[in-house]
């Protein structure tokens, strides 16, 4: 078989592999004595596009690009109105830190969202309990507005819905995009693994197909980004930093389904998935087939994070804004309403923090416009391959993480464990969960509130049994192209760009990740942790107590049904009160 010859790249920075991959050339040091761009001074004077600014990765990336760039000329965001609120005022309450409140009814579900101004430091409200606000401070642009107080002057709202014709964008929208932008960001997806078919693929697919379209009409592009997954491919068990055969031609299924019903659709989708576990992954593997397709005309490179939990460093350690993933897992747990799960606890935990995901897509857009690499470079942004940590070890330092810090009114004291094993796990979700739910329930039945517990386990189970076949199993993934990368970096940049993952010290990651869901997440404060610990307490006094009355009721019960019963009861009775006669007699004699 014939090896792929190797030719250098135009700059010789890079080689072109004849089997059609990019492969990055280990050139450290290489690029001394060259006026190479440093990243800060790469994006000064830039316009740069996002997509999905307003989600979790998004924020971080405008954030940071903002701070760590803050010569970059524009940021254009493709945003939609959402939620009776303009994009403009989505826009411009998230650069003013106004954020949307999630308002709860006394069973703590939500109800409604409604947006609420607030001053210039701006905060963030998660959690409104019967009505009854809590604000906080939100952290995540605090930095940039100490640097740079006028940083919203940079950013441009575009409106834009991208699941319709021309992503709903203006004409005159249209032409100033094509006539300014050097760096597209695309990072908008649906990431729900329940989405419907249709949805997945509209967002995911086709919105992908005309931003890539509005794309080559940019007179100035440089670098298109498109932001993936590890778990695009996840029916592999080796998944390497190529794009592989899609499992079918993009434009056949969207022209199959777009004559379908909703109904159809929903009928066929296991078997067009088929060995993938849900529309997501199958809807990113095709995605990352219609990005390959352009690859001839665009400079792209394709991020594919794993697991993307809290940061790491930046803007503050632990800072974290969803449930998505293990956060919500991790919160079930420290309120005590997670018991247990399946998880295998000997696989990888391929989490990556947000702040490192975001780091390396700045440099990989950096890389791809001052390098130009003849095909699109895909990055595996993972951990497990160079600084693997487990499913065990995280549940350990969850563990111990909420007792050290414990989140507010926990239902139950945090006590979670993962098993592998399936009759085991049903065994602990019946006593575990749906028990002490069936009380609960009772108890407020018999005060005369509406029943809540069971709902929310429900709930509960749903969720965690779409993460469960990411938390049984583990991927091997190739990460060259993050560490060449790396490489490629200078020491300055190096800082400032960290995606090093061997630095992750990951008990002290775990420790901040729980006490970021606390506090950003949940909207709790640290100084009621003695309250919190407090509550703890107590809950394990209701438990002893509940326990022991168990006990002696079902011997009660026995003792009055059985003569063998109460024999043993005499029995044990009477060692006892020997036993204590003879310690008794005992100790009088040493005295
Ligand atoms: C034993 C325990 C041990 C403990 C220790 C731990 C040990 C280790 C254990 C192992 C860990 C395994 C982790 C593996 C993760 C792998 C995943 C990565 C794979 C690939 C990664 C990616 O490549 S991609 C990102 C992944 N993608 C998601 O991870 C989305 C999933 N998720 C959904 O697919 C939907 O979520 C789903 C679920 C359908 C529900 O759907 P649902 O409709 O029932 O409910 P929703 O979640 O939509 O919630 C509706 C709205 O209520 C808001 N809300 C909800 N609860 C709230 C509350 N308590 N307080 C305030 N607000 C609340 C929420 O914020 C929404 O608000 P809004 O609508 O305004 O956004
Ligand atoms: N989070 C994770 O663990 C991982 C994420 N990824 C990838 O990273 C990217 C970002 O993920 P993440 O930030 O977590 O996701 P979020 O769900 O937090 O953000 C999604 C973004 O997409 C936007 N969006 C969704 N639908 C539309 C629409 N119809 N029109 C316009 N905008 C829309 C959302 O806008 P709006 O606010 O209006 O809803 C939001 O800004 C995704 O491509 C995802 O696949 C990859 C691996 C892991």
């Amino acid at each position: 078989m014939d090896e792929p010859s190797v030719e250098r790249d135009l700059d010789g920075l890079g080689e072109q592999a004849t089997d059609g991959h990019t492969r990055l050339t280990d050139i450290s040091g290489g690029t001394e004595g060259r006026s190479m761009a440093s990243i800060p001074e790469y994006y000064a004077g830039k316009n740069v596009l996002i997509t999905g600014a307003t989600g979790f990765m998004g924020k971080v990336l405008v954030e940071k690009l903002l701070r760590a760039c803050p010569e970059v000329r524009a940021l254009y965001l493709l945003v939609r109105p959402k939620a009776g609120q303009s994009m403009e005022q989505r826009v411009s309450d998230m650069m003013t830190c106004k954020q949307l409140l999630l308002y709860f009814d006394a069973d703590g579900l939500k109800l409604d969202t409604s947006p609420v101004g607030m001053g210039v430091q701006g905060f963030s409200v998660c959690r409104v309990s019967g009505g009854e606000a809590c604000v906080r401070h939100e952290l995540l642009f605090d930095r940039v507005r100490e640097v740079n107080p006028d940083f919203h002057l940079k950013i441009i709202p575009i409106s834009s819905e991208l699941t319709q014709p021309g992503l709903a964008i203006s004409p005159e929208d249209v032409e100033r995009l094509s006539a300014c932008i050097n760096v597209v960001f695309h990072c908008a997806a649906t990431i729900r693994f329940d989405e419907p078919l249709k949805h997945a693929l509209q967002l995911n697919v086709i919105a992908t197909q005309q931003l890539l379209s509005l794309a080559k009409q940019m007179q100035h592009l440089e670098a298109f980004v498109h932001i993936s997954t590890a778990y695009a491919n996840c029916n592999r068990k080796h998944i390497d930093e190529v794009i592989y055969p899609p499992p079918v031609e993009p434009k056949k299924l969207i022209d199959s389904l777009e004559w379908m019903d909703d109904s159809i659709v929903r009928d066929i989708t296991p078997r067009l998935i088929g060995d993938r576990p849900n529309t997501y992954t199958y809807t990113k593997a095709l995605a990352e087939c219609v990005v390959q397709q352009e690859q001839d005309k665009l400079n792209i490179a394709i991020i594919r994070p794993s697991i993307v939990g809290a940061s790491w460093q930046e803007p503050v350690p632990g800072w974290i804004d969803n449930f998505n993933g293990p956060s919500g897992v991790f919160i079930a747990a420290g309120k005590g309403i997670l018991r247990t799960m399946r998880a295998n606890n000997d696989a990888v935990a391929d989490l990556v923090p947000v702040d490192m995901v975001i780091n390396l897509t700045l440099a990989a857009g950096w890389y791809t416009a001052v390098h130009r690499p003849k095909s699109a470079l895909v990055y595996n942004c993972t951990t497990g391959g160079i600084n693997p940590f487990h499913w065990g070890q995280i549940e350990h330092h969850v563990m111990l993480s909420f007792k050290r810090n414990p989140l507010e009114q926990a239902f139950r004291r945090p006590n979670a464990n993962i098993t592998s094993n399936y009759l085991m796990n049903q065994y602990w979700i019946l006593v575990s969960h749906k028990f002490p739910a069936l009380i609960y329930d009772f108890v407020l039945r018999l005060s005369g509130q509406k029943p809540q517990m069971m709902r929310i386990f429900n709930r509960l189970h749903k969720a965690i049994g779409l993460l469960e076949y990411f938390s049984s199993q583990d991927w091997e993934w190739n990460s060259e192209n993050m560490s060449m990368l790396m490489s490629q970096l200078t020491p300055e940049d190096r800082r400032t760009f960290n995606f090093d993952v061997r630095q992750l010290n990951w008990p002290e990651y775990i420790e901040n990740y729980c006490i970021g869901t606390k506090k950003y997440v949940l909207n709790e404060d640290m100084s009621d942790i003695p309250a919190a610990r407090q509550h703890l307490r107590k809950l394990r006094n209701i438990r002893y107590t509940f326990n022991t009355l168990l006990v002696v009721f079902i011997w009660r019960v026995f003792i009055a049904r059985s003569q063998m019963a109460r024999n043993i009861w005499y029995f044990v009775v009477s060692l006892c009160f020997k036993f204590l006669s003879y310690f008794r007699a005992s100790s009088t004699i040493t005295k």
